[in-house]
Parts: structure tokens; sequence; C-alpha cells
């Protein structure tokens, strides 16, 4: 686990278009040292105003996007298409105007998919498919190279919110229930899998998310009052803020 670094830049468009200009760099950096990359995106505001930046970039054409491996670390339990999921969301933003390979995107399984109703048996079949990836000596889901994390006001990053039991559930993905953010049924990556993750990078806009961060960053924080605390990279950490989200740091 790697010590955090914190970016600060001035406001909520400027952060978004300096993490999508980070992720060409870092998924090109890669793809040249491994052949491919793997990144999981986040919900969420910022997460989402990341990949609008991204599909509107120039630069978007240095990624060789057949060779990118797409996953999420939570997901709204809703059908598929459904406006309140992640999934919906990312490929409106990027992932419709990209030419990804269809077979290395990998969205949670939505409510009406293989599975049917039973978020466990989805949240399983999740975690079959991230072993599948898995190389040799990677464990149970792979080395993503970049994570990226929403955080809600609340501390809660991907569904694992203050005090449920997912903060403490040992396999790589969970059903979510009784998520106090609605929808209340939702899939999520746990806290191991998260931490395979090469790079973490976390991103918050707002003045709303001021204490989370705050909390995220400080030493000896409770990870069951504040999951944003307990997620780092293996080789890297980052906040990526905005000024708003950063005001409870101190200078
Ligand atoms: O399902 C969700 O609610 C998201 O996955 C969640 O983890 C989100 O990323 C944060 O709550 C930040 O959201 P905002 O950026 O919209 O505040």
């Amino acid at each position: 686990m790697t010590a955090p670094s914190v970016l600060v830049h001035r406001d909520q468009d400027l952060l978004a278009e300096a993490v999508a200009a980070r992720l060409v760099t870092r998924i090109a950096d890669a793809q040249a040292a491994r052949g491919s990359a793997s990144v999981v995106l986040t919900g969420g505001g910022v997460g989402t105003a990341v990949l609008a930046a991204l599909a509107a970039a120039g630069a978007r054409d240095a990624i060789d996007w057949s060779r990118l491996d797409v996953w999420w670390g939570d997901e709204r339990f809703r059908p598929g298409g459904d406006p309140e999921r992640n999934e919906t969301g990312a490929r409106a933003a990027l992932l419709d105007h990209v030419p990804v390979d269809p077979a290395r995107v990998r969205p949670m399984p939505p409510s009406d998919g293989p599975d049917g109703d039973d978020p466990e048996a989805a949240a399983e079949r999740y975690a079959a498919a991230l072993r599948a990836a898995a190389g040799p000596g990677e464990g149970p889901v792979p080395a993503f190279d970049v994570l990226m994390l929403g955080v809600g006001p609340d501390a809660h990053v991907a569904s694992l919110f203050p005090g449920l039991p997912a903060l403490r559930d040992e396999r790589p993905v969970v059903a979510v229930r009784d998520s106090p953010k609605p929808p209340p049924t939702r899939i999520s990556l746990t806290f191991p899998s998260l931490r395979a993750a090469r790079e973490v990078w976390l991103l918050a806009a707002g003045e709303s998310k001021a204490e989370a961060v705050r909390l995220g960053l400080a030493a000896g924080t409770d990870l069951v009052r504040a999951p944003v605390a307990g997620v780092r990279g293996r080789e890297r950490t980052l906040f990526l803020l905005d000024r708003a989200a950063a005001s409870g740091l101190r200078a």
C-alpha cells in the first residue's frame, strides 16, 4: 500500500480534463509496457465528467482502445440500460464513442441479466470473470493499471458504505443491500479487490466532499466510519481534487 499524493486543480472542469489527460498517458504507458491495459471505472459526477473529457480530448487516439480492459468498481443493481446504472453513464460519456473491443468491456450484471434479480449470484459471476482475467500470481482479481473512485459526502467509496458488512467481506465482489444512497441494492468490489490495483485515483470535487477527503487522508481514520481511508494502490495512490474538495486540508 502506498501513501497518497494530493493534486489540486482549480475547479471540477479542469479536474476532469487533467484526469482525462493523465488517463491517456497512464493507459498508453501500460500498453507499451505490457501490451494491454486495464481500467476500473466509477460512477458519479466527477467520474463521468472525466470520461466525457476523455471522449473530447484529441489525445484520446494515443490509446489503443482495442487493447483496453474496462471494469467497474461498483454498480447499481438495476436493469440493463437503466439511467441509474454506472454502465449506462459510462457508455454515453465515452464507451459509445471510441473503438473499444466490446468483449473487453465488462459491466457488472444488471438485474435482468443472466442471474435475474439475484445480486449475490451476479456478484459471484463478476468475481468469476475477474478471476478468469487475472494473470499468473495476481490473485483473485487482475492488477488493474488504474482504478478510479468517487467518494460520497459520507466517505463511502464504490458501494462500500460506512458501517455495512461489505467492509469486512473478504470475497472479491459482494452484493450490497440497504445502501443508504439509492438505489438500495448494488454490487461492489471489496477492499481486497480495490487494493489490487497498481494505481488508485480518488476523484472528488465540491465543498460537500471536503470532510470525506480530510478523513481519507488523516492518519488513524476508522475505515468502518470512512471507507475512503481504506483504499490505496500497490504502486501509487492519488487524491485528485478541486479546490473546494481540498478545502479541509491544511495548506
Ligand atoms: O453509485 C454511486 O453512488 C457511485 O458509484 C458512488 O460511488 C459515487 O462515485 C460517489 O458517491 C461520488 O458521486 P458524485 O461524484 O456524484 O458525488
